[in-house]
C-alpha cells in the first residue's frame, strides 16, 4: 500500500513551502514565543544567570514531537544570549572531522545547534563528549605504536540538541546536557494566539472565530496551525470573501478531511485499523504500521502523541489500545466488556 503520509496536510514534518513560510513566522524573542510557559520561565533564569556571570549557557537538550518549536527556540536562545547560532543535524555530521571543523570555527559563547541529535554516529559522539565536558578536542596523530594524541582547546560554547526521540539518545550523551527541556503540545488558546500573530505577519484577514476554528483542529502543533491557516486562506480567497470567518474555516477544513478534533485520514485509519482488525487492541505498533503501510516511527512520533492527548489511544505494555472515546468518535459501538483484559479477538 502506498503511504499517503507525504501528502498529509496535518503532518508536522517539513514541506518546501513551510521552509519559506516558517522563516518569516519564527518568533525571535522569548516574549514573542507563545506557550511553553514552564520552559520559558526556566530558560529566562538560565540565560540571565549566564549573562550575569559572563559565561556560555549550559548545554541544552530540547525534546518533544515534531513541529512544536525546538528549532525556533534554539534561535530564540541565541538571540536572547546575543551570540551566533550555527545549525547542523545529526545525520549531516558524517565524520569526526566534520564535527571538529564545526567546533573549531565557533566563537566564544556561540551556540551549536544539532537537530536530530539522536542520529549522530557513535564515532562522532565520542568527539562530542570531551568537547561538551572539557571544551577540548582530542586529536590522534599517526598510527600504531608511535601514535600520540594532542588536546586542542575549544572556546566555551553551548550545544543545543533537539530530538523527537529522547529515549534513543545514548546515556553518556544525555548526561552531558545540563538542561533538559520537554516541549508539550499547545492548548487551543495558545494556538489561536499563534495563528492570529501569523495572520498579521502574512496580512491575512482572519476573524477571532476563524482563528479559533483552525486552532481547534491543529493537533496542538504550531507548524500544523500555520499550514492550516495558509490552506484556509486559499479557500477563503477563492470561494469566500477573502476573510477567514469561523464558517469559511470550518468548511475549508471539512473539505481537507480534517475533522473537528484535528484528526486526519491517517489518524482515523490508525484507529479504524486497531478497532476493526485487532478488536480495539492490544496490538503492537509494528503490526499496526505494517498493516497500514506506514513506518512505525511515523505513527509513534506523529499520530500517537495527539491521539493519546485527546484520549483515543492508550499505550500498554502489551500494545496499543483504542479507548471507548475513540469508538464513539468513529461512530462505532465499543465492546460490552471493556478491553483491558481482553485477548486479541475481534468484536465486530
Ligand atoms: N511557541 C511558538 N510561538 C509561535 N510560533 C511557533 C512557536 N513554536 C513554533 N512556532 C512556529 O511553528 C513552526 C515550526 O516550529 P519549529 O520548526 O521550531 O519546530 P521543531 O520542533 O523544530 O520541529 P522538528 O521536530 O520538525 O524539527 C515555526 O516556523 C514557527 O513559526
Ligand atoms: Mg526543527
Amino acid at each position: 500500500m502506498e503511504s499517503d503520509f507525504e501528502n498529509r496536510i496535518v503532518t508536522p514534518d517539513y514541506t518546501a513551502e513551510d521552509v519559506d513560510a516558517e522563516q518569516s513566522l519564527r518568533p525571535r524573542t522569548l516574549a514573542e514565543y507563545t506557550g511553553q510557559e514552564k520552559v520559558k520561565e526556566n530558560l529566562k533564569i538560565f540565560i540571565e544567570a549566564a549573562k550575569k556571570r559572563g559565561e556560555a549557557l549550559d548545554h541544552v537538550l530540547l525534546y518533544g514531537p515534531p513541529g512544536l518549536g525546538k528549532t525556533t527556540l534554539a534561535g530564540v536562545i541565541a538571540n536572547e544570549m546575543g551570540v551566533n547560532l550555527r545549525v547542523t543535524s545529526g545525520p549531516a555530521i558524517e565524520k569526526q572531522g566534520d564535527l571538529a571543523a564545526l567546533l573549531t570555527n565557533l566563537a566564544p559563547h556561540d551556540i551549536l545547534f544539532i537537530d536530530e541529535v539522536h542520529r549522530l554516529s557513535r564515532s562522532v559522539e565520542e568527539v562530542l563528549y570531551p568537547a561538551m565536558e572539557d571544551y577540548a578536542l582530542d586529536i590522534i596523530l599517526g598510527k600504531g605504536p608511535s601514535a600520540r594524541s594532542i588536546r586542542l582547546d575549544l572556546p566555551r560554547f553551548t550545544l543545543i540538541g533537539a530530538t523527537t526521540r529522547a529515549g534513543q539518545l545514548t546515556s553518556p550523551l544525555r548526561d552531558r546536557f545540563g538542561v533538559l527541556m520537554r516541549l508539550e503540545l499547545y492548548t487551543k488558546e495558545e494556538l489561536c494566539g499563534i495563528i492570529t500573530r501569523s495572520a498579521g505577519i502574512l496580512q491575512i484577514d482572519c476573524e477571532p472565530g476563524g482563528a479559533m476554528e483552525i486552532a481547534g483542529r491543529a493537533r496542538g502543533t504550531p507548524r500544523v496551525a500555520n499550514r492550516l491557516l495558509r490552506r484556509v486562506r486559499d479557500f477563503a480567497q477563492v470561494i469566500g470573501s477573502g476573510v477567514i470567518t469561523q464558517e469559511t474555516a470550518g468548511r475549508a477544513l471539512d473539505r481537507l478531511e480534517i475533522d473537528k478534533l484535528g484528526l486526519d485520514a491517517t489518524d482515523r485509519r490508525m484507529l479504524g485499523m486497531l478497532i476493526r482488525h485487532y478488536g480495539g487492541g492490544p496490538a503492537g505498533i509494528e503490526t499496526l504500521a505494517a498493516a497500514m503501510g506506514e513506518e512505525a516511527v511515523t505513527l509513534e512520533d506523529v499520530c500517537e502523541p495527539y491521539l493519546m492527548q485527546v484520549g483515543f489511544l492508550m499505550r500498554t505494555p502489551r500494545g496499543r489500545m483504542a479507548t471507548a472515546a475513540a469508538y464513539a468518535h468513529l461512530g462505532l459501538t465499543p465492546p460490552q466488556s471493556p478491553p483491558p483484559e481482553c485477548e486479541q479477538q475481534s468484536f465486530l
